[in-house]
């Protein structure tokens, strides 16, 4: 034997043959966990097989899948490959596999062909691959597609055809593709008419307010096939059994790029192929005792509430639109008086802490039980604090935005995000506070949301990691005696009076984007439910790097047929 690794000499050989891969001779050997090859030879003198190259290897876990190559005589023959070689090894199967490149988190698809000499031996390599992939439980089979075509810059259905179909076709899996008519066309179909049964995913193809609509179909579904009311802001939400991929095709990914680390249709569609999972958070959002909306990524106040109804208006000038409205909104400078109390989420770190959230984060490792969320309820209940609010703190104050984000939000735009070290999945969000500051100042919190520099960092901002919140504007008048009562759940969702000017409570006041869109009410309280939901993702990767500061170009560097 030439010694693939010592590794594999550890492990059961599944099936070990000498194979041809492009002008070598290569022994190959796969067993439950890799697929490994080495260059090998013919010693002149003593006629024995040796073995001259590294040995190269992919993970069985980074392998889409094998296929058969119908070779054409002539034309199938590579240029490489020496005449005598070929027609030794006239058969031959392709492996396509994970490839990671260079360019940021991005991943591909590599291709290594195996020339062997007959065909029976060419289809015994393909089902012991394949046969090692089918026993991947995690990976899916059948997927649900929704295609918004109306979404970032309208090529939604082209990027999905081009880019992803071939990829799930590669891999076996099938797909029912619908392309939405209307907007809520994809909730309204996943709440009511899609047999959920027949699938082990639901693939959404369009940007934050896409995956929003996904999210609100398969929550609604959830909790209405287990009769969980809704309107009752502390249920106990079930999360969901399907977990979700997103092909990013809109105008800000956030949370395609917050939870694979890159805004990329090959990417995203290899992380659901490879059948990864990244649980969620997710905020509920009532007003009273009626339910809003759910959130996964940012709930704004003010400056990104205005930011977002200002931009509605302007849908047709695409992704453009937020910069626009950004910059208007800016120059408005305007603030917001309320009260926000909020409950801290205790030993969960802290929003200015440096740890963040990356693949096999250990702050999102555990999900905490029924019998913790009742425990931790009721010392909610028993313990009074400085404030008085049974553990919640009061703040009232003038503010120019009141940001709460359950993950990073980290995307192009900002690539470390609103809130660098929130958690994907520890059941927390975190509470940006900005009050009323001069317009440079403003500007320089802004600014350093693009670079490296601390945007919390000011001491107009304030940051706290909450599990629940609630937010009352300031009614016209003087504060109502709830408010004044300082009991925060009381004050917030109570008999909080309407303005008389309007007859309209939240009127006049700024406004909630919540995921993108703006909610119809000023007063909300907002819970955070730990992991509700799954994606075909695994997290934001440390970056690999090798000596000389490059990441590595793949598992192993096999040779890569396929153009990136
Ligand atoms: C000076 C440069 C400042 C750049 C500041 C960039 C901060 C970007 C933070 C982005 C956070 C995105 C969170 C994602 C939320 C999504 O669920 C939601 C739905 O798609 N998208 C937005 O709300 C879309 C939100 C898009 C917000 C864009 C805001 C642009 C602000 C520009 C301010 C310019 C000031 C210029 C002064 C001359
Ligand atoms: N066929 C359709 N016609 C009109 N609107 C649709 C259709 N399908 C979905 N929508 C709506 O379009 C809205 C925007 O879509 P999407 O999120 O895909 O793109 P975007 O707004 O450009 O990106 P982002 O949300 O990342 O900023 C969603 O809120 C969705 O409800
Ligand atoms: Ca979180």
């Amino acid at each position: 034997m030439t010694g693939l690794s010592e590794d594999m000499e550890k492990q059961a050989r599944l099936l070990s043959s000498q194979l041809v891969l492009g002008d070598r001779l290569v022994e190959v050997a796969a067993t439950r966990t890799v697929l490994a090859w080495k260059g090998i030879k013919k010693d002149k003198k003593s006629s024995e097989i040796i073995s001259f190259s590294k040995t190269e290897h992919v993970p069985l876990c980074d392998i889409i899948a094998a296929h058969k190559n119908h070779i054409n005589a002539e034309s199938g023959r590579s240029q490489k490959n020496p005449k005598r070689l070929h027609q030794m090894h006239p058969h031959a199967f392709t492996v396509s596999y994970v490839r990671r490149t260079r360019r940021r988190r991005r991943w591909r698809c590599g291709d290594v062909t195996f020339h062997c000499t007959n065909q029976g031996l060419c289809e015994q390599w393909i089902q012991v691959i394949n046969e090692q992939l089918s026993l991947f439980t995690n990976r899916p089979r059948s997927l649900l597609v929704y295609i918004n075509p109306y979404g970032g810059k309208r090529r939604g259905e082209r990027v999905y055809e081009q880019k992803v179909a071939p990829l799930l076709r590669r891999a076996c899996i099938s797909a029912d593709v619908i392309v939405t008519e209307r907007a809520n066309h994809a909730r309204d179909h996943l709440i009511s008419q899609a047999n959920l049964n027949e699938y082990d995913g639901v693939v959404c193809v369009g940007g934050d307010g896409m995956f929003s609509e996904i999210l609100h179909g398969l929550i609604i579904r959830t909790q209405t096939d287990h009769r969980v009311d809704r309107d009752r802001p502390d249920s106990e939400l079930v999360p969901c059994s399907l977990r979700v991929g997103i092909i990013p095709a809109g105008s800000t990914d956030c949370i395609c790029f917050s939870t694979v680390g890159a805004s990329d249709a090959v990417t995203s569609a290899l992380h659901i192929i490879v059948g990864d999972s990244q649980p969620m958070d997710v905020c509920s959002v009532h007003h009273r005792d009626r339910f809003l909306r759910y959130s996964v990524s940012l709930l704004g106040y003010g400056f990104y509430g205005d930011v977002l109804t200002d931009s509605e208006r302007n849908r047709r000038l695409g992704p453009a639109r937020y910069d626009l409205a950004g910059v208007k909104t800016f120059l408005s400078h305007k603030h917001y008086e309320g009260t926000i109390s909020f409950l801290p989420a205790e030993n969960k770190g802290t929003p200015r802490d440096k740890l963040r959230c990356r693949s096999g984060c250990g702050a999102c490792q555990h999900k905490s039980s029924l019998k913790d969320r009742k425990q931790r309820e009721m010392s909610e209940k028993t313990n009074l604090d400085k404030d008085g609010g049974h553990g919640w703190r009061v703040i009232h104050g003038k503010f120019i935005a009141i940001n709460a984000a359950s993950m990073s939000c980290a995307c192009p735009r900002s690539p470390k995000g609103l809130a660098p070290s929130a958690h994907l999945a520890d059941g927390t969000a975190d509470l940006i506070l900005v009050r009323r500051c001069s317009h440079l100042d403003f500007f320089r919190h802004l600014l350093r949301h693009t670079t490296k520099d601390d945007q919390f960092d000011h001491s107009f901002v304030e940051v706290h990691r909450v599990r629940k919140f609630c937010f009352q504007p300031r009614v016209c008048g003087p504060a109502s005696a709830d408010h004044r009562s300082g009991d925060p759940v009381t004050s917030c969702f109570g008999a909080t009076r309407p303005c008389p000017a309007t007859g309209n409570q939240g009127n006049g006041h700024g406004r909630w984007t919540c995921d993108g869109e703006i909610l119809p009410h000023a007063a909300i309280r907002v819970s955070v439910h730990g992991q509700l939901i799954r994606l075909f993702a695994r997290g934001i990767e440390e970056e690999q790097r090798q000596q000389g500061g490059r990441a590595p170009e793949g598992p192993c560097s096999p040779r890569d047929l396929e153009p990136s």
